[in-house]
């Protein structure tokens, strides 16, 4: 192969679970320490690497910009804070919603901050960087508790399907549930009927256009690349639209802030990125992606793995 063969198509950088917030440092639920005035500093060395690259198409940023801790008289100055370290990349950036973005701040008000390009006020959209690749963004908080006004018809739902799946009385807790019905907790969600249909559309579409697809969403949609606890709650459903079409190749994702990878029955390969907030001082999670013909190649910084996906 010659050396332009082995040029990338395109690339593109990565990033998930900043989840700043000028707060001291703590710890997860689980006693996993988070860097939260520290993960404001890994941000800044990514775009300063991603900028240093100087060829990256764009970037995303998988969502939870900033943490459900922010002082909440302080959230809109953080997110705005956030927002403004990701606009020093110099080309296009791609955000979405993250549980700790609704916990700050409501829909109205992060859509427009994040410039978030869903139609009619969706969250979800898509995008071709270049003619034949397509990128597919979900909203996996659109069936969620947190986010929408307690009377909204998609508040009614989340808290319906919470109240049949989990027996706790504290909705944000997994115990006594089993395996993948782990995920049924309010700090995750569901990918809607609408969006479902438009997602079946776009991927139909896709394949008519001889595109491959990335799909992105915060929360995770496999298991094996995942803690139970933190998947899609309608995974399942999102992935047989998925495996009707054989033009998805990757599945990127946060939320699971440990990362993981795994390739699923039918070929599409799953990666929960490592967040950005679990860095200690000093140390850096984030990447870049290089798009080839057949092959994805995540090249990682630091405490994010580097993963080569091979179609
Ligand atoms: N087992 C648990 C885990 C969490 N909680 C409470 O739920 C809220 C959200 O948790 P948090 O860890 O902050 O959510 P992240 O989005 O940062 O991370 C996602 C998951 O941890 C993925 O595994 C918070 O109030 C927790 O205290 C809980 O009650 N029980």
């Amino acid at each position: 192969m010659g050396s332009a063969a082995r040029q990338p198509l395109f690339s593109f950088g990565v990033i998930a679970d900043v989840q700043y917030a000028d707060i001291p440092d703590g710890r997860s639920f689980l006693g996993v320490p988070r860097y939260y005035r520290n993960s404001i500093l890994v941000l800044q060395k990514a775009v300063e690497t991603w900028n240093q690259h100087g060829n990256l198409k764009f970037v995303i940023n998988m969502g939870d910009i900033v943490d459900g801790f922010c002082p909440k008289d302080q959230s809109l100055a953080a997110t705005k804070k956030i927002v403004h370290e990701f606009e020093k990349f110099k080309g296009p950036v791609y955000h979405m919603i993250g549980n700790h973005c609704l916990y700050n701040l409501p829909r109205e008000e992060l859509l427009p901050l994040l410039k978030i390009p869903g139609r009619d006020g969706n969250a979800y959209y898509d995008f071709s960087p270049t003619p034949g690749y397509r990128v597919v963004v979900l909203d996996g908080y659109e069936i969620s508790a947190v986010g929408w006004p307690q009377d909204h018809p998609n508040t009614i739902d989340a808290l319906r399907i919470l109240e049949e799946k989990n027996p706790n009385s504290e909705k944000n807790s997994p115990a006594g549930l089993e395996g993948v019905e782990r995920r049924f907790v309010k700090f995750n969600g569901a990918v809607g009927e609408k969006q479902l249909q438009w997602l079946d559309n776009v991927l139909q579409d896709a394949t008519k256009s001889n595109q491959k697809v990335i799909v992105c969403g915060h929360v995770p949609m496999s298991p094996g690349a995942s803690s139970n606890e933190a998947l899609l709650w309608n995974f399942d459903q999102v992935m047989s639209i998925i495996h009707k079409y054989d033009s998805v190749k990757v599945c990127l994702s946060g939320h699971d802030h440990k990362g993981g990878y795994f390739v699923d029955s039918h070929g599409v390969h799953h990666r929960s990125l490592e967040a950005a907030l679990e860095c200690p001082p000093g140390t850096f999670s984030f990447g870049y992606i290089d798009v080839y013909e057949n092959k994805l190649s995540l090249v990682g910084i630091d405490r994010m793995q580097s993963t080569h996906f091979e179609n």
